[in-house]
């Protein structure tokens, strides 16, 4: 199985690019999606997030006020790192779960949408790394008006993460989504090509296929002994 590594900055266009492996049929692991499911109320993610931040960043629902709890880790480096301390544990297991259940269905090729790939050194596992890039000022500016933000508060985020430029040079393909949405298509064909090539020996060996191969073969060979043939 290959698992392509899908990396970039806070509105730099992951999901848009993402949007595009789905329409083109290759399946995609959301890490954002996942961290949203282990702070879910009453899952151990929620009980760790409440004890460490208190009751003030619960909605009356009892379920995480994210707006509250953003404000908080985007401006104070010490309270995100708190933060991403507790919920790496969960949202590496919730990964590995959702891309064990698409091996078991057969998926060739995978895409982990993950902004902190890096940071979380997973890296170490993903090959091709594609970086989605965007010029600074465009990625102000997308992430004000998706977000209805202020410019203070959008740098904070932008701030938090490591520097688009470096990410960029750790990538294997770079894809620049300061144009329009037709350029970024135009890039991905590209891209996908590159991506949906034929699996090497390694990444064959981690295929459902393969195992599948192997246990049978252990299976003939059990059964030969035993007739003795
Ligand atoms: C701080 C939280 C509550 C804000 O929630 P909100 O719904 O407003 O934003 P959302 O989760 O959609 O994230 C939006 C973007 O923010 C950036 N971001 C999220 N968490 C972090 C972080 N810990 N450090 C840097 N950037 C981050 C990413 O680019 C992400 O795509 C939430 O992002 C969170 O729980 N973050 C910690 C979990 C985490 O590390 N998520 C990233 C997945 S690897
Ligand atoms: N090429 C483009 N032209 C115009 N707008 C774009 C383009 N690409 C993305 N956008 C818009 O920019 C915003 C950020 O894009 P997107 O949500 O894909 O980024 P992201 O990297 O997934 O963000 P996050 O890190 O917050 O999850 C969205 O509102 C999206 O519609």
């Amino acid at each position: 199985m290959r698992i392509v590594g899908l990396t970039g900055g806070i509105a730099s266009g992951k999901s848009t690019v993402s949007g595009l492996f789905r329409s083109s049929g290759v399946p995609v692991v959301d890490a954002d999606l996942v961290a949203r499911d282990v702070v879910k109320k009453g899952t151990p993610g929620w009980r760790k997030v409440v004890n460490a931040f208190g009751d003030d960043i619960l909605l009356e629902n009892g379920e995480i006020n994210r707006s509250r709890l953003g404000q908080i880790v985007f401006s104070d480096p010490a309270k995100r790192q708190l933060l991403n301390r507790l919920l790496a544990p969960h949202i590496s297991s919730g990964i590995f779960w959702e891309i064990m259940k698409l091996w078991v269905k057969g998926c060739k090729v995978v895409v982990l949408d993950i902004p902190l790939l890096f940071e979380t050194k997973i890296d170490r596992r993903t090959k091709p790394i594609i970086v989605v890039w965007v010029n600074p000022e465009t990625q102000l500016q997308r992430l004000m008006t998706r977000d209805g933000i202020s410019e203070e508060e959008a740098r904070n985020k932008i701030n938090a993460q490591t520097s688009l430029d470096w990410k960029k040079t750790k990538a294997d393909i770079v894809i620049d989504n300061s144009g329009s949405i037709e350029d970024t298509r135009t890039q991905f064909q590209n891209v996908l090509k590159q991506v949906t090539t034929s699996l090497s020996w390694k990444e064959f060996a981690f295929s459902r296929e393969s195992v599948a191969v192997v246990l049978f073969s252990l299976f003939i060979g059990a059964w030969m002994l035993h007739s003795r043939i």
